[in-house]
């Protein structure tokens, strides 16, 4: 199994053109693979292992990096009303994956017809005969194809025969504990930002079109900017954080409450910012946060005087964060 380190040469970037691709029959090149497959949702520390030994067998055997992932979610086409929230849209996901030099992103649709695919017949079928793969790496735990039944020993063993190579790489490891997608949501689900963001690999971030809310706080000195997100993206606990805000091309510190303001008595979830040293109407725009840390729970003050005085507290924490 091939170690990961995880502060690679490869981290220091050289931006390349991603092409993106929704069906095999649309991709034709002259250069043969490095390919990897997965969900990558987050595109964390783990994944980026492996995009990392990717760019470097690829550039060593002249080959084209790429990524097979899946899209929408195959856990949405065996439960559809699941209510699963992922770490990446398929922008960020496409943007990291491009930020991170791959050079070809393969959206599959999990259909009928592919998941009924075994294993041998995803690897001769797809990778071997439509997308022409001469290097194959996958994670430690890795299996794909129908009922599960494709693995790296059938990788190994289909390689001879199939001429590819293939390897696995190991789990990496943060304080002791395997980086894994599940654990970074886990992580944002309590509030566990800090944690979060290591395993990542970069800080959390949701964006989205700012809308019309109560109008509530510009009358207590704290307008926030209503975030509309994406119904999938997966957001931290209720609570308030801080945050960094990228508005208009410009960097901001913000705080930012994810909750449905109880003590105005609201009904609907929100994410919404009060951006430091701002004052302009950003209705419309799209903006991005990244959480940096926790604030505190969401509380039922009694009375919005007691939350003015929580947000002035925030905001005092907010100056003085080391962003
Ligand atoms: C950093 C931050 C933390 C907040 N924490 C809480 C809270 O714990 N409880 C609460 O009821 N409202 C909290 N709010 C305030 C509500 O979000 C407030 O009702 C809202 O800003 C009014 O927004 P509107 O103008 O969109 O109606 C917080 C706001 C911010 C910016
Ligand atoms: N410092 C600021 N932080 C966030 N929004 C601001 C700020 N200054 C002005 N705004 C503007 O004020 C709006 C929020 O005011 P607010 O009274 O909370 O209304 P709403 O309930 O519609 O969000 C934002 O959408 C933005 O256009």
């Amino acid at each position: 199994m091939i170690h990961c380190y995880i502060i690679s040469i490869f981290a220091l970037k050289f931006f390349s053109v991603l092409k993106v691709f929704k069906n095999f029959n649309d991709y034709s090149s002259q250069k043969s693979l490095a390919l990897s497959l997965g969900m990558f949702d987050g595109v964390h520390l783990g994944h980026k292992c492996i995009i990392d030994e990717l760019i470097k067998v690829g550039t060593e055997n002249h080959l084209e990096t790429a990524v097979l992932t899946f899209w929408p979610h195959p856990r949405f086409v065996f439960n559809p009303n699941e209510d699963l929230k992922l770490l990446n849209t398929l922008d960020e996901k496409t943007l990291l994956m491009e930020k991170y030099g791959i050079n070809n992103l393969f959206l599959k649709e999990f259909d009928e017809e592919f998941r009924n695919l075994t294993g041998e017949e995803f690897v001769r079928q797809i990778l071997v005969e439509k997308l022409n793969v001469k290097y194959l790496i996958i994670g430690y735990d890795h299996s794909f194809g129908k009922n599960k039944s494709g693995n790296f020993e059938l990788l190994q063993k289909l390689s001879k025969e199939l001429g590819f190579e293939v390897e696995q790489m190991e789990a990496i490891n943060i304080h002791e504990n395997n980086v894994s997608s599940t654990k970074i949501r886990n992580a944002l689900l309590t509030g566990k930002i800090k944690e979060a963001n290591e395993m990542l690999g970069y800080s959390y971030s949701v964006s989205g079109t700012v809308s019309h809310g109560k109008k509530i706080g510009r009358t207590i000195g704290y307008p926030t900017a209503n975030i509309e997100t994406e119904s999938i993206k997966l957001l931290p606990k209720k609570g308030a954080y801080i945050v960094e805000v990228f508005v208009k091309g410009q960097q901001y510190k913000g705080m930012l409450s994810v909750g449905t303001n109880p003590t105005v008595n609201g009904d609907k979830l929100t994410v919404e910012v009060y951006i430091l040293d701002f004052n302009q109407d950003i209705y419309d725009e799209k903006i991005t946060v990244k959480f940096r840390d926790f604030l505190h729970e969401e509380i039922k003050f009694e009375g919005l005087e007691k939350l003015i005085e929580r947000l002035d507290e925030d905001k005092r924490l907010t100056e003085e964060f080391n962003f």
